[in-house]
């Protein structure tokens, strides 16, 4: 039978090896909402496939928008624990950003691509539970305080808890699509689920991951908290 999975390189390149361009290229400007965290992908960047696959599977039928997918800005979070210092050739390749909102544009889904590299092994040739446990808090954090600037709120909540269930083995060299949404808000109260997204070789996805979170919004912004 005919594997209709994607080939790897088609997965990885060009994320793995990609380099920044903001500071050289012109970038279309993108929403408000957005713009403190995200900025556009460079005009010659592609959707990654498995994005694409991980979407089309979550919406049937749904056109995939170019307009929606982001990448972190650097710019502004130099110091940025995924997108700097576990970025490297072999490691964490760079991060699309996909949002999900409704009508009233309030951000309700978001799905996070990385490329994952070989240094990022835990048991062999699998990925560290803590590198996808990372990447879920990322995608949640990302999810929550996003959908909170949706809502006119501030947009600063950090995790209280992250609950991980480890599911399947996720493999490396490889790539991985982080889905968040919400579960319920009960005051500064975010409850956020979702799942780190692989695929098998038959070319469906799974997820080998499943968690859920708290997060709650600060009192007084991320200014507030203390060393
Ligand atoms: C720039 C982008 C950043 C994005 C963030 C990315 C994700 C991250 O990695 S954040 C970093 C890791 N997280 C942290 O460092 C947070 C450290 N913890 C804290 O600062 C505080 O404990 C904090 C803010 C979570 C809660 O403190 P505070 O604001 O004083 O609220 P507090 O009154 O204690 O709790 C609020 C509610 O949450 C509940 N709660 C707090 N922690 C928990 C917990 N671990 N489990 C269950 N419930 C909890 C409380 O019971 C309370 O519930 P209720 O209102 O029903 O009584």
């Amino acid at each position: 039978m005919r594997c209709a999975c994607l080939p790897l390189e088609s997965l990885l390149a060009p994320w793995m090896s990609l380099r920044r361009t903001e500071e050289a290229e012109s970038l279309p400007e993108v929403p408000e909402v957005y713009r403190a965290r995200y900025s556009a992908l460079p005009a010659a960047q592609p959707l990654p496939p498995l994005l694409v696959l991980a979407l089309s599977q979550a919406s049937p039928g749904v056109p995939v928008r170019r307009e929606q997918a982001f990448r972190r800005s650097r710019t502004n979070f130099p110091n940025h624990f995924l997108h700097s210092a576990s970025q490297g050739q072999d490691a964490l390749g760079e991060a699309v950003y996909y949002f999900e909102a409704d009508g009233e544009g309030v951000v309700q889904r978001v799905f996070v691509f990385w490329p994952l590299g070989v240094l990022l092994e835990g048991p062999p040739n699998f990925c560290h539970g803590g590198c996808g446990a990372s990447l879920l808090d990322d995608a949640f954090g990302a999810f929550t305080n996003t959908r909170l600037r949706s809502m006119g709120l501030s947009g600063q909540a950090v995790t209280a808890y992250l609950h991980v269930d480890y599911k399947a083995p996720t493999p490396l060299p490889g790539a991985a699509v982080c889905a968040a949404t919400l579960d319920r808000v009960e005051g500064r109260k975010v409850f956020v689920r979702g799942e780190l997204l692989v695929q098998k070789p038959d070319g469906t996805l799974q997820a080998s991951m499943e968690a859920n979170a708290l997060f709650v919004e600060l009192k007084e912004g991320f200014a507030s908290m203390k060393k």
